[in-house]
């Protein structure tokens, strides 16, 4: 709408003949008119060019901002947090934990297994992101299946019960694979008839309960964002594993042939992608219901991206070569042996089948879905994120020696 000021009645001019006031009256409205239509030009102008989010995004951006961050004080909630926070969003967050300190944000600490600790951070809000799950690596069935698979069921209750409008999920590419190659993957893909583990068995519960769920007539939509291989500023786990495993001596060999090309995704992209998401999801739109794969666009070769890091942090890249097949049936034997034992000792290997299918295999995803439906374009290249990435761990750093 005009501003107060612009929309001001014609100003008058020294001559009163009547002829002379109408010529001036509407003078003066095709000028405030013109001035009007500009201004407001510029306006979308503006919104358009710091808006990476496209002009569907307009009805969104400006009805209703207010989101909550379920899984927020994660490391991709974070991120997410921040980004939100500078796209003038006010922002709620969920969590069992407060995970930092943030006088713009609203915290709400609970579980999310439980409706009533819920539903006080969903008043009012219209967009709900969904990241939290318990980590990857537990060991903890029973927790995976409270949490990914029960706890989504609660979100999505407390969502409706809330009126909240928007579900954006964050789900995980790997709901596709089974250890086998994946080359260019679409969202087409079925989703894993064995998953590799408990934790990729629960993310698929939860996106086909998020997904089921979408209810347009009702004014509900959801989403599912599938990431791959997300790293980062402040990762606790990927970089960290990495620098670990160096630091242990156990990154001399790597398996395979060093070929096999896989997605990792810089996490200000997958942020874009979840923003893009939820501007996007609309009534008709078709994101309605949908899954989306959200990556670098950059498949590199597994033990290429491993090395580059390595060597950012100043650790040795690993040298010696082990095929794939034995790779894996030795981590196999080494699970077997850790069953056997475990009556009597706790051991965590670090070389699990799941983690030498990961590092050998071929898994890496089209993003057109995302790129046709949402305009989505990685805001980072890789070699980029490697480089701002290895910078931020200077902790991690190897010193010289
Ligand atoms: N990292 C990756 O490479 C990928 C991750 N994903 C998905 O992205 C999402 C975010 O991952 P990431 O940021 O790495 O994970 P994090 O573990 O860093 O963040 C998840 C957050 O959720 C919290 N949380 C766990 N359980 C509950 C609960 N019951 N109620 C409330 N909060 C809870 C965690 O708390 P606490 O730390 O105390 O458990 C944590 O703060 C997850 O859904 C994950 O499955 C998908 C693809 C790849
Ligand atoms: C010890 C080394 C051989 C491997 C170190 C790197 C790994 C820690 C990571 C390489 C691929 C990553 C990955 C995930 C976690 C970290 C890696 C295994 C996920 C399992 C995280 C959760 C997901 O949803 C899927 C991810 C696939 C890739």
């Amino acid at each position: 709408m005009p501003k107060k000021e612009q929309m001001k009645g014609p100003s008058w001019s020294f001559c009163c003949c009547s002829q002379c006031l109408l010529l001036s009256a509407v003078v003066n409205i095709g000028k405030n008119l013109l001035k009007w239509r500009h201004e407001s030009d510029l306006r979308s102008q503006e919104f358009t060019e710091e808006s990476t989010y496209g002009a569907r995004s307009t009805h969104c951006a400006l009805a209703s901002k207010k989101c909550t961050v379920i899984g927020g004080s994660g490391f991709l909630g974070q991120h997410m947090v921040e980004r939100l926070l500078e796209r003038g969003y006010s922002v709620n967050v969920f969590d069992i934990r407060q995970g930092f300190e943030n006088e713009r944000v609203q915290f709400h600490i609970g579980d999310l297994c439980s409706k009533t600790d819920l539903l006080p951070a969903l008043q009012g809000v219209n967009i709900v992101f969904h990241c939290a799950s318990p980590a990857p690596f537990s060991n903890n069935k029973e927790l995976f299946y409270r949490v990914n698979y029960t706890g989504t069921r609660t979100v999505i209750q407390a969502c409706k019960e809330a009126g909240v409008q928007k579900l954006v999920l964050t789900s995980s590419a790997s709901v596709v694979f089974e250890g086998k190659d994946i080359k260019d993957g679409t969202e087409d893909l079925p989703y894993a008839h064995n998953p590799i583990d408990y934790y990729t068995e629960t993310k698929i519960l939860q996106e086909k309960e998020v997904l089921g769920s979408n209810d347009p007539a009702n004014n509900f939509m959801t989403v599912a964002i599938r990431p791959h291989g997300i790293f980062g500023p402040r990762d606790p786990q990927l970089v960290p594993i990495m620098v670990e495993t160096a630091k242990s001596g156990k990154m001399k060999i790597m398996i395979g042939n060093g070929k096999n090309l896989v997605d990792f995704t810089y996490v200000e992209n997958v942020v874009h992608g979840h923003i893009l998401a939820a501007e996007y999801l609309q009534k008709d739109s078709p994101l309605c219901g949908k899954a989306y794969h959200i990556t670098n666009d950059e498949p590199i070769p597994f033990w290429t991206f491993i090395s580059r890091v390595l060597v950012g942090l100043n650790y040795d890249a690993p040298k010696y070569k082990i095929p794939y097949l034995l790779a894996y049936y030795l981590a196999l034997f080494v699970s077997f042996l850790v069953l056997v034992v475990s009556p009597l000792i706790t051991i965590k290997p670090t070389f699990t089948p799941m983690r030498v299918a990961l590092a050998g295999t071929y898994h890496y995803y089209s993003c057109e879905r995302a790129k046709k439906d949402m305009g989505y374009k990685p805001v980072v290249s890789l070699d980029k994120a490697i480089e701002k990435t290895v910078q931020s761990y200077p902790q991690l750093r190897r010193a010289s020696q």
